[in-house]
């Protein structure tokens, strides 16, 4: 299966391209509002485009725009999408309920229990089979779900946020059904999880405001984030500008200086990321001088907890909110607290700094 897809939707501002190769998995990523329902609800049929085409393979899903007015039913699609919510009928068994798609595709009563059958044993709820959705839990119920999804043999799953309603504790093990089921099965996985996208994806779609903001191999859109909500997602500390003498400059007069990213350095004046782990950055009370390290002076805003460590947000007064993890007991030596004027010292050598 591979997929074509580009499409505008002026009402919420969406106007994305995207395509997929055969059995690729796909994180999509990005802030409240940014438009991953929409994408879901555009390939699913849920939703109309104003202008725009999508194949699947030779499939046709819509041509529409000046002159084309093409449409394939949402249940002629071959795209099957798993919502938050699992969504089971009510009134039907909870074989019944993955034995529904494959009977409505035409298969026997015997060979759509059959098939039944086998996708409640990969998702690990065959003991539940005779059960009605009402005396599942919600974990229970988002395999069955899942069991449903994949038995019409979809070209193309949609996941849609699918952990997101689960207890905590639940969605470990769903992750590694997922993960086991989805090899080879080519999969648009909406999430707000990193954990989604590394251990289910082979590659992320960043989007923000209806745009795609980055995309491309997963560990690389981590190890090199682009957007400021990539970074944070990544547990990194992202200072956009342009590169010049060794450093990023940013827009405001904040200057990072780094070690390139080899191979693909920027060249000089060309717009560039400089990124830092916050376990990189020392936070000093006193002002610090002298390079090659680089010293911002920050004000505290938030402290929390985080492991072992304590995660330190500061405030470069250039519109970053800077993360730095010490220990707990640097806090208390420190005496750092919110509203605290401090220094963030961060040495050259731990800033990449790459071309946007
Ligand atoms: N039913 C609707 N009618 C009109 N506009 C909508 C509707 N649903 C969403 N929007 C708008 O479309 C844009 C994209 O929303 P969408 O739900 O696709 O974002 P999302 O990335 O899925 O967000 P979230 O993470 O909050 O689920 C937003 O600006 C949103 O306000």
């Amino acid at each position: 299966m591979s997929l074509t897809f580009e499409a505008r939707l002026a009402q919420r501002q969406f106007d994305v391209e995207l395509s997929m190769g055969p059995g690729e998995r796909v994180a999509v990523l990005g802030p409240n509002g940014a438009g991953k329902s929409t994408l879901l609800g555009l390939l699913a049929g849920t939703l109309r485009a104003d202008a725009g085409s999508a194949a699947l393979d030779d499939r046709l899903l819509f041509d529409l725009g000046a002159g084309r007015r093409r449409w394939l039913a949402p249940h002629a699609r071959g795209v099957a999408l798993l919502a938050q919510d699992a969504l089971l009928f009510p009134h039907l068994t909870v074989l019944d309920n993955v034995a529904f798609g494959p009977r409505v595709a035409g298969a026997t009563k015997q060979q759509a229990a059959a098939t039944a059958e086998r996708w409640l044993r990969e998702v690990g709820v065959s003991d539940l089979a005779a059960r009605r959705p009402g005396q599942l839990s919600g974990g229970q119920a988002q395999r069955v779900a899942i069991a449903r999804a994949l038995a019409t043999g979809p070209r193309l799953l949609l996941l849609d946020e699918p952990m997101a309603a689960l207890d905590v504790s639940v969605a470990p093990l769903l992750r590694r059904v997922l993960r086991r089921l989805l090899v080879d099965q080519a999969t648009i996985i909406v999430t707000h999880d990193l954990l989604d996208a590394v251990l289910l994806a082979d590659r992320v779609v960043v989007l923000e405001q209806g745009r795609v903001a980055e995309a491309g191999p997963t560990d690389e859109v981590l190890r090199h984030p682009r957007t400021r909500f990539t970074a944070r997602l990544a547990g990194l500390n992202l200072v956009r500008g342009s590169f010049a003498d060794g450093a990023v400059h940013d827009a405001s007069g904040l200057v990072v200086q780094g070690t390139r990213a080899d191979p693909g350095a920027p060249s000089e004046g060309e717009p560039a990321a400089a990124v830092f782990a916050p376990s990189g950055v020392s936070i000093f009370t006193d002002p610090q001088q002298g390079s090659p390290r680089n010293n911002l002076s920050v004000t505290i805003a938030e402290i929390e907890p985080l492991g072992d460590l304590v995660r330190v947000r500061g405030d470069d007064h250039h519109g970053h909110l800077l993360a730095a993890d010490v220990t707990p007991l640097s806090v208390a030596e420190l005496d750092l607290y919110p509203g605290r004027e401090v220094t963030y010292s961060i040495k050259a050598a731990g800033v990449t700094i790459y071309p946007l």
